[in-house]
């Protein structure tokens, strides 16, 4: 089932500045998907509209069969928003806060159960202000979760977290996609939406220009071998040297290719010394789409 649906998106500011332009994408029930794009693409402009914060001014949005915001009331109430900033009286202890905001909503979690989820129920009698930038990230999605969201929206859920916090966040994000809750997920860490996303779409100046999941999206763009060649013997296939006399071949066809090197330096009794084979990551399709798009 369809959780979130986008047709035709279109969002003017005033002055008639058009920073979203007929964007279309569907995310099903327990899926996540990723909005990617260079700074000013529109991710926040199409995600604001998704949560209801703005009528769009051509297109439709559906978030769980409703109108997120002529419907806000029935959609509110089953989704869980991570802003980028969240704003919270920083005199107030890490509980405060989390008990003042479950007061707001009709059945939320218990507080000591959402801080620890993301293991803060050692800092709830913490002032805000005192929680360092990654700490005050995971109270933000805490407060996303308390009202056990059907589908939560992550907007940079993982800035400012260390390494450990940052893989203890996606173990959590993965535990409730596994429990069928749906994720709309924006992010600059490339790696983050390799990782987590079913499906993401690349936008660039209000529009989708790649989208799909991370493999059909990054099979479009070659693979590399690298290795330092045997001297003495010509190579059996193109490759482009850089000045430490390492080479990089590229290919559509990973296998095939590797296969034809492999089995020529088995016949030719050589090394490729310091072999490294890899498709192209999401990153590389990312500034290969950036690139081609501008
Ligand atoms: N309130 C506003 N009024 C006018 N223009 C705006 C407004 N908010 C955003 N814009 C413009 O709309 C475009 C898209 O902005 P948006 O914040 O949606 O991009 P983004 O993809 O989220 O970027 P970032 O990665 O930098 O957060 C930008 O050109 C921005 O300057």
């Amino acid at each position: 089932m369809t959780a979130i649906e986008v047709r035709g998106l279109t969002r003017r500011y005033s002055g008639g500045f058009e920073a979203v332009r007929g964007v279309s994408f569907d995310v099903e029930r327990g899926e996540m998907f990723a909005l990617l794009g260079t700074n000013g693409a529109g991710k926040t402009s199409t995600v604001e509209v998704v949560e209801g914060l703005s009528r769009p001014a051509e297109g439709t949005v559906r978030v769980l069969g409703h109108d997120p915001f002529t419907e806000r009331a029935v959609v509110r109430p089953r989704v869980g928003v991570m802003l980028q900033e969240g704003g919270f009286p920083p005199d107030l202890t890490v509980s405060e806060a989390t008990k003042m905001w479950a007061g707001t909503l009709t059945s939320p979690r218990p507080v000591a159960e959402a801080l620890a989820l993301v293991d803060l129920e050692h800092r709830a009698s913490v002032r805000v202000k005192q929680l360092s930038g990654g700490e005050r990230r995971r109270l933000d999605l805490a407060l996303a979760l308390l009202g056990k969201p059907e589908v939560l929206f992550l907007d940079e859920p993982t800035t400012g977290l260390d390494p450990e916090s940052r893989r203890n966040t996606w173990e959590l994000i993965r535990t409730l996609l596994r429990e069928g809750v749906t994720v709309l997920l924006t992010t600059h860490y490339l790696e983050e939406a390799q990782e987590l996303a079913d499906r993401l779409a690349i936008m660039h100046r209000g529009r989708i220009v790649a989208q799909g999941t991370v493999s059909e999206v990054v099979d479009a763009y070659p693979s590399r071998i690298s290795f330092v060649p045997p001297s003495g013997i010509p190579l059996p296939v193109v490759a482009d040297a850089d000045s430490s006399g390492r080479v990089t071949v590229r290919t559509n066809d990973l296998q095939s290719t590797l296969h034809e090197l492999l089995a020529w330096a088995h016949s030719n009794d050589v090394a490729l010394s310091g072999l490294d084979a890899r498709s192209a990551s999401l990153e590389e399709a990312f500034l290969a789409i950036a690139e081609e798009a501008a």
